[in-house]
């Protein structure tokens, strides 16, 4: 198991007067084996905090740790710590090569880890992946458009795996998925973080899904964060008048989205 911290993280977009800092001094922990939520309106810095994480961004200052090593602007056996943090992200098609059979696609992220073994070795990897996001191992040689939507994002979650991650960041995984197959999905990656014993901070907007998921819940404004604690305690009660907007803006069942009669 290992621990994901960031210390103090600032990224900034852009430079010189059009500069815009995504994510202004961060300060958070993701546990051992834990899964911690990330909620806050569009736009609130989410992503931009779990890119700098895997290294998609670099924070312009503070330290982001895995267990105890800095994997800010790592390089050789610090870029090997950084691998054991993966992220998938809402839209599966942006993670997969669409001229790639989605065996092709895992096979490559064993051979970015490095691992030995040969071709037969990494096909019986490949097969082992597939049954663990439950696909057909059959379906190895497939393209991804060949997929629906949430076989591919299960593609994408063993395709992480197959770095062999300590730490997922999950980025708003469900959201471009049908409803209906949205549970299959989050059922998917509570049984992969219990068997794999993964630590996980799971970014969404979708904060019934958090409190059901989640031990601890982070709530992003403005690059900050604003409160952090127990996601049943901050969901049912919440201590930042920022979180109680957001939990109060959340739909109820029966409440009609939007008036139709102010369209008329
Ligand atoms: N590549 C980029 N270049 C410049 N600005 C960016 C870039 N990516 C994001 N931003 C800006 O950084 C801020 C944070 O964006 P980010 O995507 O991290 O928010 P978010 O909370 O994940 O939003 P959402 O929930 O909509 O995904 C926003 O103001 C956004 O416009």
């Amino acid at each position: 198991m290992t621990r994901l911290t960031f210390e103090n993280v600032w990224v900034r977009y852009g430079s010189g007067r059009s500069s815009h800092d995504a994510v202004r001094g961060v300060d958070l922990v993701v546990p051992d084996g834990r899964l911690v939520g990330l909620v806050g309106e569009s736009g609130s810095g989410k992503s931009t905090l779990a890119r700098a994480a895997v290294g998609l961004q670099e924070p312009s200052r503070g330290r982001i740790l895995v267990d105890d090593v800095d994997v800010v602007g790592a390089r050789g056996k610090t870029a090997a710590v950084r691998r054991q943090v993966q992220m998938v992200f809402q839209d599966a098609n942006s993670s997969l090569n669409p001229r790639m059979s989605i065996g092709a696609s895992i096979e490559e992220a064993f051979v970015v880890r490095g691992a030995g073994g040969g071709r037969a070795g990494r096909r019986a990897e490949v097969a082992t992946l597939l049954e663990l996001v439950e696909l057909d191992p059959a379906r190895a040689g497939d393209l991804p458009s060949q997929l629906s939507g949430g076989q591919r994002q299960r593609v994408s979650i063993a395709r992480a795996l197959a770095a062999e991650p300590r730490i997922l960041l999950a980025d708003e995984i469900t959201s471009a998925l049908d409803v209906s197959v949205q549970g299959t999905v989050l059922n998917l990656l509570m049984r992969v973080q219990r068997e794999l014993d993964l630590t996980v901070l799971f970014i969404s907007h979708n904060l019934a899904v958090v409190r059901q998921l989640c031990d601890d819940v982070a709530v992003m404004k403005d690059g900050e964060i604003v409160e952090v604690g127990p996601a049943a305690s901050v969901i049912d009660d919440p201590q930042h008048p920022y979180t109680q907007e957001l939990i109060a803006a959340i739909p109820r069942v029966g409440t009609p989205l939007f008036d139709r009669g102010a369209h008329r």
